[in-house]
């Protein structure tokens, strides 16, 4: 017996025994398996009695509890595949048959598919509607006592008999009024705008307002109809019961947009008048209560679109429920029923007070970084980040009065301990860092995917893309996240993948993700924790989401229970950052540890990240990671349906970099000086491509600006971090440096780059290490806990322990270069940065780089380094080298500023160079052109697959000694032949 047919097995049993719960946790398994995928809907409707069974299941998912899957499963429990499959307009559901996904013709069938879809549960009742009138057969199927299918008065019978806690039949209560509201929409085509504007008793108290509305919707273009249906089906209590006596039980049915967020935008774009009263298929919907007050209304932001209003039932709760990407055009639905509040006020989606988004007075770029305009976030265009459809500014501000703007803190819409919770997590993140740590250069995401990484093994790792094929996530962070939301069903989690190189700005990034949430650029959540990684404690035997969640150092503030059980319950409005996943990947295979649906809640750190990562803890979060791309965690990444890459630093973004350095710490007056020191080492300017690099550069720009204007930028790495260090050793105490580097070895050989007070050689050690800034306390962890300041820097350190220490066999020396392949590696080179600056340290002239870091005395131990270095380097072969070698070796002879080394390692170069599939950075752009051009001989290139620039491509086919290239197309160059022939 196959999977499916053995799960089948156990659904007859379960359902013919009448026992819902266990059906509904089978089912639970299912769906978090993903098992009820199209294959298995498919199977299921082959079977004899496939579509009453898939209606009992519909029925059973309704009694989940879960509001969203009972409403569609009520719905499309009523709608036999046969019966919709011959209704004509089952293709043009979308009225103007725009819409791609209520195409549903080509899909199998029905209900499950249907629930797996993104197909809108208005336009299905619509179908409903439809086929009632559409001739008997259809009749038929809702007269006949069909058991299997429930309607509406069944329906309610089933809610009666319902028991269940408050918020159950609260749920249910809702999917019933919906229920109804659906019905009497279609009553209500037809109706004219002065009945219905007669029905609500509107008149004289809409007043002014529906003036001005008409006004501006004649001249308001109507929305188009979207391309795509919204995903998701939310429903979503946004307001508790607010405080004037409701006069009827009215809808106003009108756009909204999802911009709820924003202060009182305007209401002149709203209405149509035409459209109000004739209107037939809804568009945006707004569902208020009557009598809308004018205050209420200004207070709304809703886009161009037109407004109905219809009357709806009395039995709904009171409060603001919104449903947002209804789908069928439908960006939201907000339904409010209750008791209106005489004041102006906002409702937000995120229950916070609104503030202005801070603008600067010159966009795009705001002065003050942690005032940022939208396009000082990372890619983030203002409008899709709020959502506003189609609104600018000019058109919403004119008619903001200053009431309509006030902030809506005075709408409860959460417990206090919520909203208290909100505020401090929304303060924390806007807290502005001080100095160079808070300028943000808006920098490309663009969009990578894993491969194998041979043919044979099941290994994977980062696809090198050329640059045509890069698809740069132009739609910012609005376009990262909604990145999955087209693979994955309604309510599921969404896992997305943010990588990059150590110091390319993944932290920094999430941070301005959480930064960007607290200035309320992100509606759709109402919470977004950011959690480095580093600072979970793996060590305890429990851990739970709690945990996670409210680390202590990570939260503002001690946490309620009444906070978490808020959080439990949305979590498809909660956005999870976990920075620096790589700190977890001791933890790797926890994809594949046990944490099933139905066990009970995970125990340990790996049991709760395999939970998050198989989407079945906090199931609907959006679960953002940031890592470096090495070793096993590639595979662990495959899981995640989006991938991205932060791009680093053109040399113009570097420019900028170095402005707003100078700008951020008070040297404004240094700015031009320190560009030219810059633009005058094109070695660092390359490297500055990490923006790690580049804030190195800067610091010791800055250092070098004050001495006076003779000031020089060194041309090597090795060079810029022993001029950083230089002035920190001098007023060290005995010791000290040699000891942190011994420090930087030991934690990196175990992939670690944090320490405890007590790993210190001294206090005094420690002291100084913090007060020169090598070391600092780690975000979020305890305060006792520091880190290097930069992974590089802790390279750097580890190397200069290997050149200076006699722990180190000479035989031993050469594999920390990682040049040669070995079959077991007694050392995997995590400290990534190590071979070059070894080189560079053990072989530039003492007096200016070991002897300026630990007297000349204490340097001549690199000199047997230097011989075996040497001996071993001249040996290799670099036309045998494998392509990532061959530009290690580069950079290695290039940091060593040794001329004989250098010969030798050009003099080694082989004429025909392929790079196929190695990734050339700007730096190795720049040190492979240099070899190139120093070699004095021709070359023949082969630059496919690897990701080069079109600088970079442009610089190397420059050269007069690269005769021939392999095909690179790169935007602009189509005057390059396909085969380079440069002769
Ligand atoms: N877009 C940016 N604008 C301004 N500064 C940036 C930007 N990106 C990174 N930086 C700076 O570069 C340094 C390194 O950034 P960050 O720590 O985010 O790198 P990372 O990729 O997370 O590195 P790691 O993998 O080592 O954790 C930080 O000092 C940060 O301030």
């Amino acid at each position: 017996m196959n999977h499916f047919q053995t799960i089948l097995t156990q659904v007859r049993m379960l359902l013919s025994s009448h026992r819902p719960s266990q059906v509904q946790a089978l089912l639970d398994n299912l769906l978090a398996e993903e098992l009820l995928s199209r294959e298995y809907h498919y199977a299921l409707l082959q079977e004899p009695d496939g579509e009453a069974l898939a209606r009992k299941i519909s029925l059973t998912l309704m009694e989940k509890g879960d509001p969203e899957l009972a409403l569609l499963g009520w719905v499309w429990s009523g709608l036999p595949t046969s019966a919709a499959e011959k209704d004509p307009g089952y293709k043009d559901l979308g009225g103007s048959g725009q819409c791609a996904t209520m195409e549903l013709g080509p899909i199998e069938g029905g209900y499950l598919e249907l629930l797996n879809s993104n197909a809108d549960p208005l336009q299905l009742y619509h179908l409903c509607d439809r086929m009632d009138v559409a001739g008997e057969e259809e009749t038929e199927l809702y007269s006949e006592p069909d058991t299997d299918t429930i309607n509406c008065e069944q329906f309610s019978r089933l809610l009666c008999a319902m028991e269940g806690d408050e918020e159950t039949k609260e749920a249910y209560a809702n999917i019933a009024e919906l229920d109804q509201y659906v019905f009497q929409d279609s009553q209500l085509e037809g109706l004219s705008k002065d009945i219905f504007i007669e029905h609500i008793g509107l008149e004289e108290m809409i007043g002014e307002s529906v003036e001005v509305l008409e006004e501006a919707g004649q001249k308001s273009q109507k929305r188009p109809f979207p391309e795509e249906l919204p995903a998701d089906l939310k429903h979503r209590k946004l307001a508790e019961p607010l405080t004037m006596p409701m006069v009827t039980d009215t809808f106003l049915v009108g756009p909204v947009s999802d911009s709820l967020a924003q202060p009182c935008p305007a209401p002149p774009a709203l209405f149509n008048k035409e459209s109000a009263s004739s209107q037939t298929r809804l568009e945006d919907t707004v569902l208020m209560p009557g009598p809308p007050s004018s205050s209420l209304l200004s207070c709304f932001s809703l886009p161009a679109g037109s407004i109905q209003i219809i009357p709806t039932v009395s039995t709904l709760p009171q409060g603001l429920w919104q449903i947002s990407g209804a789908g069928a055009g439908l960006s939201s639905i907000v339904i409010y029923r209750g008791e209106m509040p005489q004041a102006s006020q906002t409702p937000t989606s995120s229950g916070q007070p609104v503030h202005n988004f801070p603008k600067s007075p010159d966009r795009p770029g705001s002065t003050s970084p942690f005032a940022p305009s939208a396009a000082d976030l990372p890619s983030m265009p203002e409008p899709a980040l709020t959502s506003r459809a189609n609104l600018t500014e000019d058109e919403t501000s004119p008619t903001q009065s200053p009431a309509a703007l006030k902030p809506s803190s005075q709408l409860p819409r959460w417990p206090e301990s919520v909203e208290q919770f909100c505020r401090s997590l929304r303060d924390k993140y806007q807290a502005k860092p001080a100095g160079p740590e808070g300028i943000l250069v808006e920098v490309d995401l663009v969009r990578v995917r894993l491969e194998r990484s041979s043919s044979k093994g099941q290994e994977r790792e980062l696809a090198t893309l050329d640059w045509t094929e890069r698809q740069p996530a132009r739609g910012g962070l609005a376009e990262v996240l909604l990145a999955t939301s087209d693979r994955r069903r309604p309510r599921e989690t969404r896992v997305i993948a943010v990588l990059g190189k150590a110091g390319q700005g993944k932290s920094h990034w999430a941070q301005a993700v959480s930064w960007a949430w607290a200035c309320g650029q992100l509606p759709q959540y109402d919470f977004v924790f950011c959690i480095p990684c580093h600072c979970l404690d793996r060590r305890g035997d429990t851990y739970l989401l709690q945990d996670l969640l409210f680390s202590p150092g990570l939260q503002p503030r001690p946490v309620e229970d009444e906070v978490f059980s808020y959080i439990l319950r949305r979590p498809d409005r909660i956005l999870l950052i976990l920075d620096a996943f790589e700190e977890l990947e001791t933890q790797d295979g926890f994809l594949h540890s046990a944490c099933g649906p139905g066990s009970a809640e995970p125990r340990s750190l790996r049991g709760l990240l395999a939970g998050l990562f198989q989407r079945k803890v906090l199931r609907g979060c959006t679960l953002l990671l940031t890592a470096r791309p090495r070793g096993r965690l590639a595979q662990s990444l495959s899981k995640a349906d989006a991938m991205f890459e932060v791009a680093g630093f053109s040399a113009q973004q570097a420019e900028t970099y170095v402005l707003r350095y100078f700008e951020a710490s008070g040297a404004a007056e240094h700015q031009k000086r320190a560009l030219a020191l810059l633009q005058a080492q094109p070695s660092l300017l390359s490297h500055s491509h990490s923006p790690t690099v580049c804030r190195a550069v800067c610091q010791l720009s800055e250092a070098l600006l004050e001495l006076g204007d003779e000031a020089e930028l060194p041309s090597t790495l090795t060079g810029l971090y022993v001029g950083l260090l230089g002035p920190a050793a001098h007023d060290s105490p005995p010791g000290a440096l040699v000891g942190l580097a011994r420090l930087a070895w030991d934690l990196g050989r175990r992939h670690h780059s944090s320490l405890r007070e007590d790993q210190f050689p001294s206090a005094e050690v420690r002291a100084w290490a913090v007060a020169r800034g090598l070391v600092q306390p780690t975000r979020g962890g305890p305060e006792t806990e520091l880190a290097f300041s930069s992974f590089l820097l802790q390279c750097f350190l580890g190397a200069l322990w290997l050149a200076l220490s006699s722990e180190i066999k000479d035989k031993e020396l050469p594999q920390y270069l990682a040049l040669t392949p070995r079959k077991k590696r007694p050392y995997d080179n995590w400290l990534e940065g190590v071979p070059r600056f070894l080189v560079g340290l053990v072989f530039q002239p003492r007096p200016r780089c070991l002897g300026a870091l630990v007297g000349l005395a204490a340097a001549t131990s690199a000199d047997r380094k230097q011989k075996v270095l040497t001996r071993y380097l001249k040996r290799l072969q670099p036309g045998t080298l494998q392509a990532g070698r061959l530009l290690e070796l580069l950079h290695c002879a290039h940091e060593a500023l040794d001329a004989g080394l250098w010969q030798h390692v050009l003099h080694g170069l082989p004429a025909r160079l392929s790079f196929l599939g190695a990734r050339l950075s700007p730096p190795d752009t720049y040190v492979l052109g240099s070899a190139l051009e120093a070699a004095g001989r021709n070359f023949s290139l082969d630059l496919r697959s690897t990701g080069i620039d079109p600088t970079g491509l442009g610089t190397l086919v420059g050269l007069s000694c690269v005769t021939h290239f392999s095909p690179v197309i790169v935007p602009g160059s189509e005057a390059l032949p396909p085969q380079g022939h440069l002769e």
